[in-house]
């Protein structure tokens, strides 16, 4: 069973989240007949600044600020450094991250997360670098294997089809109960290295819907989108493994079917995406407004699939690609506007961690088969690695070698909590221990003082014996009495230890009322 381990900055008891970062891509001024003279209605003021011109009064422009600008003239490289290779870390380390490109259509998204052979994008950058930090970690000898996957699938006509198996069925999309999204049937082929990657997804490439549009050439017809996945597994006992995954999503473009002039197919296509957007921007307005509101994340099958990018776990950049052209004026100010609302969306990103024990491994891999679905390569491998575990049985999980640090936190807390009602009886006892200890010392004072009291009478009686001896010798008889009864009062004023209090309780009765009542006071509060 997966954990969700928080990603705390150090301070007690914050959990660390992530902003969606946010990109704006500029793309170069493409139009061949600018009759009208009319030139850019979008430009650059400096690495985070955009100005358009204000539609309502073209002598005003709209500024906008976002984490980076990609002016018309930045590079591949120069993208892929600053917007997409500092969250690649992160899935080595068992969490989430995604990258996803939006915009209008034509505006430059499949260039920027596809490129060419001469300037390849984001992806094949990407996945360069995911096998780089692998290999940097392997020779590093920290005592973790590492294996990496990919998953490749298009959302086209509201339908998930896998581009590594062309001619599937719409395949459905699941939550489990640690709310990761899961595909059942979705090939996930294992990757040696950044050759082998190329191998498999240049041709499912070649399965994504395209066609030519009045706007785009080659306009994508669908979402697309890419999953690498990495798992880390720790060698040695207590066997932690950590699952980080990598989404690049290469969306559709918005259309305008006016400008585009799409018809039957095309148009139904359209409707499909545009409807998909309509509903991510719903679920980016939902996000920002908070208060706990249902986000409709389960109204388009693309929503569903980026929960986990927007408002979820994943650190996640996304890149708006925009056009400079005035034909594209409104689909540009309007992705804008949707990049400005996707800055204020906080992911929160967790360490998606499960201990290997004999019995989890089994139910563990049963998940991964559902996930990787009808890869006969991949589950080749599985079994394979199944017989590995077989051969070489998990170690019984012992409380002391689990380090799963979600189990020690949710202890910590058990144990402040117990903690708090052992404190609170302890002061109590220590309260009431003060308290006995205050009347036993006001007893024990009143019991010298009737002591004193009861010697003094003791030695007055014995004075007056002693008179009577000297001067009533003619008195024998009462002599003998007032003697006999002045010597069991002596010994009734003998000090005796607390210990022998209800002896003493006798021995007090006979001096006074008050005595015997202290005395009862003391042994009610010995008995109890
Ligand atoms: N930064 C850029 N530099 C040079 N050419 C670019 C750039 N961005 C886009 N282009 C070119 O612009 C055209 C349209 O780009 P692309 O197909 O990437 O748009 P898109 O947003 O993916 O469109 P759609 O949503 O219709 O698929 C392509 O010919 C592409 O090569």
């Amino acid at each position: 069973m997966a954990q969700r381990v928080a990603v705390s900055d150090g301070a007690a008891g914050s959990r660390r989240t992530s902003r969606v970062r946010v990109a704006v891509r500029l793309r170069p001024y493409m139009e061949p007949q600018d009759e009208k003279q009319e030139g850019p209605c979008v430009r650059g003021l400096g690495p985070q600044k955009l100005e358009i011109v204000n539609w309502r009064n073209a002598t005003e422009t709209l500024q906008y600020q976002f984490d980076v600008f990609h002016g018309e003239q930045s590079t591949q490289q120069e993208v892929f450094l600053t917007s997409v290779k500092p969250i690649l870390p992160h899935i080595l380390h068992g969490q989430n991250a995604s990258v996803f490109a939006y915009g209008p259509t034509g505006a430059g998204k499949t260039h920027t997360m596809l490129g060419s052979q001469e300037q390849p994008g984001v992806i094949t950058r990407a996945v360069k670098e995911v096998f780089r930090l692998v290999e940097f970690q392997k020779k590093d000898l920290d005592g973790w294997e590492y294996s990496v996957g990919m998953s490749y699938l298009e959302i086209y006509n509201e339908k998930v089809l896998d581009l590594l198996s062309p001619g599937s069925q719409d395949l459905p999309i699941r939550e489990d109960k640690d709310r990761n999204i899961l595909i059942p049937g979705l090939t996930l082929t294992p990757l040696s290295s950044f050759t082998d990657f190329d191998t498999h997804f240049i041709p499912a490439s070649l399965n994504r819907t395209t066609a030519s549009t009045k706007l785009n050439q080659r306009s994508s017809r669908s979402h697309a989108i890419l999953l690498i996945k990495v798992v880390k597994s720790q060698r040695g006992p207590p066997h932690r493994q950590q699952t980080g995954k990598l989404y690049l999503v290469d969306l559709a473009g918005s259309e305008d079917n006016r400008r585009t002039g799409n018809q039957g197919i095309r148009l139904k296509e359209s409707g499909a995406i545009n409807l998909s957007l309509f509903t991510l921007s719903k679920v980016v307005d939902a996000l920002n407004t908070g208060a706990g509101g249902r986000v409709p994340y389960r109204d388009s099958k693309l929503t569903r699939l980026l929960q986990d990018s927007l408002g979820g776990s994943a650190h996640s950049v996304m890149i708006t690609n925009i056009a400079p052209e005035y034909k594209y004026y409104f689909d540009t100010f309007s992705a804008l506007n949707f990049a400005a609302k996707s800055k204020q969306i906080v992911n929160r990103p967790f360490v998606r961690e499960t201990v290997l024990a004999p019995t989890i491994t089994t139910v563990k891999r049963t998940g991964e088969e559902q996930e990787a679905g009808g890869s006969g390569e991949h589950q080749n491998k599985k079994s394979k690695e199944g017989k590995k575990a077989e051969q070489c049985p998990s170690p019984p999980i012992h409380p002391h070698s689990s380090p799963d640090s979600s189990v020690l936190e949710r202890l910590l807390a058990l144990e402040k909590m117990m903690m708090g009602s052992a404190e609170m009886e302890r002061l109590n006892l220590l309260k009431t221990v003060a308290q006995s200890r205050k009347e036993i010392q006001m007893l024990k004072e009143k019991q010298k003082e009737l002591e004193d009291k009861a010697n003094k009478f003791n030695k007055q009686n014995e004075k007056e014996s002693k008179d009577a001896l000297l001067f009533k010798t003619d008195l024998p008889l009462l002599h003998r009495k007032q003697s006999t009864v002045a010597k069991p009062r002596k010994q009734q004023a003998v000090v005796t230890p607390l210990q022998a209090l209800s002896f003493r309780a006798q021995s007090f009765s006979a001096l006074s009322p008050l005595s015997s009542c202290c005395c009862q006071l003391l042994c009610f509060q010995m008995e109890n």
